[in-house]
C-alpha cells in the first residue's frame, strides 16, 4: 500500500501533531495522518453546515437513490475495502469480506427507510388541525472504535444521512484509512461535498468535535470511560447522544442444549474477530452435568479450528505467539485463550479483556445462573442454548442486555437494533428504531377559524 500522508482539510493550520497506523501482521507503519485541531474542525463543520442545507432539502426518495448507489459501489468495491480493512485492523480477509457485506446491507435498508419518514396529521376541534415533521437533527459528530472501522463508519452514517443530517466522522487512530474510501464512495454516488466528511486524530480532535457548538448529536462507539467523558461534553451542550460501549456478555449453556450448536457457537461468540467484538459472549455459563462434555468439545474444535487457519500444532494458553513467516515477525498475535474453573469474582471474569479469551463457569440452576449473568455492571448482549423453548424465552426475558441471543450468537442482521443496557450505552443502531435517534420532531398546530385574546 504504500505510505500515504492524508490531510484532510486544507493546510492544517493548528494541528496537533501526527499520528502513525500500523499493519498489525507486521508492525510496519501503512499511514501518517495530521491530527487536526479546533480551527479545522471548525471549518469541517462549516463545510458539513453547506452539505447539510442541500441535503436536508432533498426528499426521501431522491436520498434513498444516492444511499442505493453508494451501496452498489461498496459491493463493487468489496475485496478492495476488505483488503485495506485487514492490512490496517489485522483481521481475517474472510471476516473483512463479512463486514463489508453488512456494510452495504445497511445502506440499502436505510436507502428503503428513507423514503417513508413521516409525520402524523391529528384532527383538532372546529376544523383546526396539527401535524407533525420528522426533521434532521443538522450535522451529527461519529467517533469509531478499532475493531470494526468501516462498519462503524457505516452503520453511524447510513442512518444519519438517510434522515437527512451530515456527518463528521472520526475514526479511531489506530485504524485511520477505510473511512476515507466511504467518503470517497458517497461523493462519487452524488452527495453533495462535504456531507460526510472524515476528520482524523485521537483524544484531542474528538473533543474539538463534541464541543462544537454547531454539532447537533454524537454517536460514540468505543470504550466506557471515553463513553462518559462523550456524555459529560455533550450535556453541556444539551445535545443527544448515542453511545455504544463495552461488554462482558454471559452465554448460558443448558445441559438440554444441541451440543454441536452451543460447542460452534461458544467459540464464535469468543473468537470471531480475534476476540475484539463489544458483544463476545465471554462468560460462558455451562450447567454442571455437560461441562466436562462441553469442555472436551470445546477444546478438540478449537484445536482444529486452529490447526486448520495455520497449519500447525496449536496451543490453547493465550501466549504470545511468533509466526514463522519473517515477513510477520514483528506482528501482534497471541494464541487463543480458554480458561476453565473460573470464578465470577476474578478479573478475566469481571473485566472487558477485548482478546480471545474465553472464560468457563459452571451453575447448577436457571435461577442461580440468571443471578450471576446479570451480576455486571455490562449488558451489551447474553445467550442462551437450550431446546426448551419455554425457558428460552424466560431466560431471554430475564438476562439485562441490549440484545439477547438464542441458540446462535454473535449474529447481527441490520434489521435488527443492537445496542446496551447499562454501562454498555443507550441509543441503538441499525433496525428502524435508529431512525428515531437522528431526528427531531416538530409540531405544526393550524388554526382554521378565528382567535380571542383573555386579556
Ligand atoms: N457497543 C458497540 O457497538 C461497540 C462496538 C465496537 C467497539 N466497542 C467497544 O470499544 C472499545 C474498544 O475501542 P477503543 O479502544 O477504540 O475505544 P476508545 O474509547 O479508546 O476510543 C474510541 C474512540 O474515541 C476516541 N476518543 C478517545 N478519547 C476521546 C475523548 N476524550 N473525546 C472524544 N473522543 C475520544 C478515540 O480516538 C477513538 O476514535 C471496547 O470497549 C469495545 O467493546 C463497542
Ligand atoms: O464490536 C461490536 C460491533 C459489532 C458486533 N457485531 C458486528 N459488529
Amino acid at each position: 500500500l504504500g505510505t500515504w500522508n492524508y490531510v484532510l482539510v486544507g493546510a492544517p493550520v493548528d494541528a496537533s501533531g501526527t499520528e502513525k497506523a500500523f499493519e498489525p501482521a507486521t508492525g510496519r507503519v501503512i499511514a501518517t495522518f495530521t491530527c487536526l485541531g479546533e480551527k479545522e474542525v471548525s471549518l469541517d463543520v462549516e463545510n458539513a453546515k453547506a452539505a447539510f442545507k442541500i441535503w436536508s432539502k432533498k426528499c426521501g426518495r431522491e436520498r434513498c437513490q444516492i444511499l442505493l448507489e453508494a451501496a452498489r459501489i461498496i459491493k463493487e468495491r468489496k475485496d478492495e475495502i476488505a483488503t485495506v480493512e485487514t492490512i490496517n485492523n489485522g483481521k481475517s480477509i474472510f471476516e473483512a469480506r463479512l463486514d463489508v457485506d453488512t456494510c452495504w446491507q445497511c445502506l440499502e435498508y436505510y436507502a428503503g427507510l428513507a423514503a417513508s419518514m413521516a409525520g402524523e396529521h391529528i384532527q383538532l376541534p372546529e376544523g383546526s388541525f396539527g401535524y407533525t415533521r420528522r426533521e434532521p437533527l443538522g450535522v451529527c459528530v461519529g467517533i469509531g472504535a478499532w475493531n470494526y472501522p468501516f462498519q462503524t463508519a457505516c452503520w453511524k452514517s447510513a442512518p444519519a444521512l438517510a434522515c437527512g443530517n451530515a456527518m463528521i466522522f472520526k475514526p479511531s487512530p489506530f485504524t485511520p484509512v477505510s473511512a476515507l474510501l466511504l467518503a470517497e464512495i458517497y461523493t462519487q454516488a452524488g452527495m453533495p461535498p462535504g456531507l460526510f466528511n472524515v476528520v482524523q486524530g485521537g483524544a484531542a480532535t474528538g473533543q474539538f468535535l463534541c464541543q462544537h457548538q454547531d454539532v447537533a448529536k454524537v454517536s460514540f462507539t468505543g470504550s466506557v470511560p471515553t463513553g462518559m467523558k462523550i456524555m459529560e461534553m455533550s450535556a453541556k451542550g444539551i445535545k443527544p447522544v448515542t453511545l455504544e460501549l463495552g461488554g462482558k456478555s454471559p452465554l448460558i449453556i443448558f445441559s438440554d442444549c444441541n451440543m454441536e450448536n452451543a460447542v460452534k457457537r461458544a467459540l464464535m461468540a469468543n473468537f470471531l474477530m480475534q476476540g475484539q467484538v463489544c458483544c463476545n459472549g465471554t462468560r460462558v455459563f455451562v450447567q454442571k452435568e455437560i461441562i466436562d462434555k462441553f469442555t472436551k468439545e470445546v477444546r478438540v474444535l478449537g484445536f482444529v479450528k486452529l490447526a486448520k487457519e495455520q497449519g500447525a500444532s496449536v496451543l490453547c494458553g493465550g501466549d504470545l505467539y511468533v509466526p514463522e513467516d519473517p515477513k510477520l515477525k514483528e506482528g501482534y498475535y497471541m494464541t487463543p485463550c480458554i480458561l476453565t474453573n473460573c470464578r465470577d469474582d476474578m478479573t478475566c471474569v469481571r473485566e472487558e479483556i477485548f482478546g480471545p479469551v474465553m472464560s468457563i463457569l459452571s451453575f447448577d440452576t436457571e435461577a442461580e445462573v440468571l443471578e450471576r449473568a446479570n451480576d455486571t455492571t455490562f449488558g451489551l448482549a447474553a445467550g442462551v442454548f437450550t431446546r426448551d423453548i419455554q425457558r428460552a424465552h424466560r431466560v431471554a426475558a430475564e438476562l439485562q442486555a441490549g440484545t439477547c441471543y438464542i441458540n446462535n450468537y454473535n449474529v447481527s442482521p441490520v434489521e435488527l437494533p443492537f445496542g446496551g443496557y447499562k454501562k454498555s450505552g443507550f441509543g441503538r443502531e441499525n433496525g428502524r428504531v435508529t431512525i428515531e435517534y437522528y431526528l427531531q420532531l416538530k409540531t405544526v398546530c393550524v388554526e382554521m377559524g378565528n382567535v380571542e385574546s383573555v386579556f
